[in-house]
């Protein structure tokens, strides 16, 4: 298991913060949502914040596993689809909700499925971007995100101690 270069540790609280920032963002869109497509598992959390904030009661998912290792990414495999209600005319005014873009393949997997929904992501990495109509914040391709249902509390080195050459 090799460490990344850097690391974005996100709180509760922040991520909730961002979460909101995007609903805002896509509030700010004007458009109206016929229904959510949640990215699991880690759309989930967003997907709650979003849905309760821009009021969107029909949610759906898109079961999809890929990171095998933590952090690094095995054969993606669909274990459950959309529904042929929600992917009827591609997708059109359908949100889809993830919470982070990395090298952007879950996203294209997922635009393949319904593409004329808009993809919304919390974080965006630049090779994932470009696959994202709203996302709040980019890190760099070396960074990885830890997000809070993944963490517990534990020293932290120094950056300058840490693993960096
Ligand atoms: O842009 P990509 O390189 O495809 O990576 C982004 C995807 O990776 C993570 O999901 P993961 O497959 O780890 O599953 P999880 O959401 O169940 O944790 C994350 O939640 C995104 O869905
Ligand atoms: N953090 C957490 N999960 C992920 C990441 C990341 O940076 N990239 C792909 N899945
Ligand atoms: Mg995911």
């Amino acid at each position: 298991m090799s460490l990344p270069d850097k690391a974005f540790p996100v709180s509760w609280d922040q991520f909730h913060r961002d979460a909101r920032a995007l609903a805002w963002r896509l509030a700010d869109n004007g458009q109206e949502w016929r229904a959510m497509v949640c990215i699991t598992r880690g759309g989930l959390v967003p997907a709650a914040i979003i849905s309760r904030e821009l009021n969107i009661r029909m949610i759906e998912t898109v079961c999809i596993a890929s990171y095998h290792d933590y952090d690094t990414q095995g054969q993606m495999k669909v274990l459950k689809g959309i529904s042929p209600e929600i992917a009827k005319d591609g997708g059109e005014g359908v949100l889809i909700v993830d919470d982070l873009t990395d090298t952007g393949k879950t996203a294209a997997e997922v635009r393949a499925m319904l593409p004329k929904a808009h993809f919304a992501a919390v974080y965006a990495k630049p090779k994932g971007r470009p696959l994202v109509d709203t996302f709040v914040t980019e890190v760099s391709q070396d960074t990885w995100i830890y997000f809070p249902w993944d963490l517990g509390f534990t020293y932290q080195e120094p950056i300058a101690k840490g693993t960096r050459g």
